[in-house]
């Protein structure tokens, strides 16, 4: 089943939510491969499950049934300490919504995740000077997120995300808490630099148009993929 040729397996996953006497299927068996350096737009209306395939996806949260194989490895059989170290090592991600540490620094920011991983102060900080530049940042790494514009924040919030040169982004709306112009910069730098890198990524959103700048495009709705 598990094919390491792919960064990214999800095998047949099934999520139900229940609230008292409502059954909400939510997924259906969702299956999708992503190929190496591949980006795959997910696109479906509010409510149609992104976010929680994406947690999923993410090892964030389990799902009912099926599996997630990441970087060749099974995350179902996995334990939960075992499920962070493959989330620190294989994956990135990025909200909608920064989540940056606001008593940070941008460049602090963008040395944790690569500290927790084993890294030293010295070669985090080095790595993260190098990120913030490739964002277009370097002039304001001592900032903290509060003194930053929304793209800005937006902008450590990717260089954060792949600090760790993970084997697959997962992006959340990544760009939909921003003014379409700003919206359409960070969303430019974003696909760069997974290019430039060779991650493949996921990347959930509302808009037709970011979704056609993407490899390709998969519809989640009732439940089901297609695409
Ligand atoms: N923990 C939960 N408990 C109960 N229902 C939930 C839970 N999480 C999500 N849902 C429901 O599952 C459905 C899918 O939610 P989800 O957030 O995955 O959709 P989405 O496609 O990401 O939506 P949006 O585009 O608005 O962010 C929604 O109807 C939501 O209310």
């Amino acid at each position: 089943m598990s094919d390491p040729g792919f960064p990214l397996s999800v095998r047949d996953i099934k999520r139900t939510f229940v609230q008292g006497d409502r059954r909400l299927e939510v997924l259906k068996g969702i299956t999708l491969d992503l190929r190496p350096g591949e980006i795959v737009a997910l696109v479906g209306q509010s409510g149609s499950g992104k976010s929680t395939l994406l947690h999923i996806a993410g090892l964030l949260e389990r799902p009912d049934a099926g599996d997630i194989v990441v970087g060749g490895k099974s995350a179902g059989a996995a334990g939960d300490r075992e499920r962070t170290v493959m989330r620190r090592q294989f994956l990135g991600f990025v909200y909608q919504y920064h989540h940056l540490l606001p008593e940070f620094s941008a460049i602090e920011n963008v040395m944790l995740p690569q500290m927790l991983n084993g890294r030293s102060r010295a070669v985090a900080r080095r790595h993260a000077a190098e990120l913030l530049a490739m964002v277009q940042l370097k002039e304001r790494s001592d900032h903290r997120p509060g003194r930053l514009s929304g793209g800005e924040q937006q902008r450590v919030a990717i260089a954060r995300a792949i600090a760790n040169a993970p084997r697959v982004l997962l992006a959340d709306e990544p760009t939909g808490n921003l003014d379409s112009t700003t919206a359409d910069a960070v969303f430019r730098q974003l696909l760069a630099l997974v290019r430039e890198t060779g991650m493949a990524a996921l990347v959930a959103t509302h808009n037709p148009e970011l979704a056609s700048r993407m490899d390709r495009t998969v519809t989640l709705k009732d439940g089901v993929l297609s695409g």
